[in-house]
C-alpha cells in the first residue's frame, strides 16, 4: 500500500476509551500531519500508553474514530500497513522470543514480525540493521541473545527496530526509560539528528519527563484529567471513586504549551519550566 499523501498520518476523532465501565479517555482529538514531530506529555496513568496502542493498531477506541495512515482503524486489514509503522515500547520489547539475536529483532521489523522464522533478509537489509546499531552504541549486540540486554539495551535495540524500515509513522514510547545519562544523552542526540532529517516521516514521542524531549520536536499534546465540571458539560459518566477521564488539554508548540502554569496545575505542585533554546526541564518552585 503506498503513501497516502495529503492524508494525515494519524487523526483521533471524538475517542474515548473505557474499560470495565470506567471511562479511561474522553474526547480525544488529534490530527497529526506527515513529517511532523509531536510529544505526547502526560503525568503517569493518564492514558498515554492506552492512546499510542490505538496509533500503533494494537488497541482499538471504544467510540470514536482512528485513522491511520491514511486506514480507518476496524476497517482496513491492520496487517496491510503495520509495516510502515515503527513502535518502541517495553512491551514490544517483552515479546521476542528469548534467544532471538537483537540483529534479527532489528532486521524483522521489515515484516513487522516478532521472532524470525522463515523470513530470509539480503545482505543490505543486514548492512542497514548494523549501521543503526553503531549509531546507537550497541553494535557490540549482534549475535547475542535478547534476554540477556540490560533494559537499557533492549530500548536501543527497539529503537533501531523503529527506525529500520522507514516507516512512515514512528511511535516512541518512553524511549530514554531505564538508559544511564550517556545512554540516555546518545539517544537523544540521534533521535534529534533524525528529527531534522527532511522526511515525510511522522514522529510521536511519548514522555513524562521534560528533560528527555530532543530538538526537532516541536509539536506537543498535553494530556490531563477533566475537571469535574467538564465532565458534567460533556455528559460523561464517571462512577463514584473513579478519577476523572484523560483527555488532551492543550495541543500546539512546546513554547505555548510547557508554562510554570499549566505544568503546576496538571501536577498539582508549584511547578518551574526551564528552557536553554534546545533543551528543557521543570523543578519544584
Ligand atoms: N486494559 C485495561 N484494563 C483496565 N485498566 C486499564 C487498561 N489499560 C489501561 N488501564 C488503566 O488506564 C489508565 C491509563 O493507563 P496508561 O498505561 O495508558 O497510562 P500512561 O499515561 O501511559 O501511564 P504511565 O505514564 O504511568 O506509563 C491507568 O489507570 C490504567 O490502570
Amino acid at each position: 500500500m503506498d503513501i497516502d499523501h495529503g492524508k494525515p498520518a494519524v487523526k483521533l476523532t471524538d475517542v474515548e476509551f473505557r474499560r470495565k465501565k470506567r471511562v479511561i479517555l474522553t474526547h480525544v482529538n488529534l490530527t497529526i500531519q506527515p513529517g511532523e514531530k509531536w510529544v505526547l506529555f502526560g503525568p503517569n496513568g493518564i492514558g498515554k500508553s492506552t492512546l499510542i496502542s490505538m496509533m500503533a493498531t494494537r488497541g482499538f477506541p471504544s467510540e470514536g474514530t482512528v485513522d491511520v495512515l491514511g486506514n480507518r482503524l476496524g476497517r482496513v486489514d491492520v496487517f496491510s500497513y503495520r509495516n510502515r509503522i515503527g513502535v518502541t515500547s517495553a512491551e514490544l520489547a517483552d515479546s521476542f522470543p528469548y534467544d532471538e539475536d537483537p540483529l534479527d529483532a532489528v532486521v524483522t521489523a521489515l515484516n513487522a514480525v516478532t521472532g524470525r522464522w522463515r523470513d530470509t533478509y539480503t545482505e543490505e537489509e543486514y548492512a542497514k540493521a548494523r549501521g543503526l546499531m553503531e549509531r546507537f552504541g550497541i553494535g557490540y549486540l549482534a549475535g547475542k541473545q535478547m534476554w540477556r540486554l540490560s533494559m537499557g539495551e533492549s530500548t536501543r535495540v527497539m529503537i533501531c527496530r523503529a527506525l529500520m524500515a522507514n516507516s512512515d509513522l514512528i511511535i516512541l514510547d518512553e524511549p530514554t526509560t531505564g538508559l544511564d545519562l550517556g545512554g540516555r544523552e546518545l539517544v537523544i542526540r540521534s533521535l534529534r539528528e533524525i528529527a531534522f532529517e527532511d522526511s515525510p516521516r511522522a514522529m510521536v514521542l511519548v514522555t513524562h519527563r521534560l528533560e528527555e524531549i530532543p530538538e526537532g520536536f516541536d509539536h506537543l499534546a498535553i494530556m490531563g484529567r477533566m475537571s469535574g465540571s467538564e465532565v458534567q458539560a460533556a455528559n460523561v459518566i464517571v462512577r463514584d471513586g473513579d478519577p476523572e477521564p484523560g483527555t488532551i488539554v492543550y495541543t500546539g508548540d512546546l513554547e505555548h504549551g510547557f508554562t510554570d502554569e499549566r505544568m503546576t496545575h496538571l501536577f498539582g505542585m508549584p511547578l518551574h519550566v526551564v528552557h536553554t533554546g534546545t533543551r528543557w526541564a521543570a523543578y519544584a518552585a
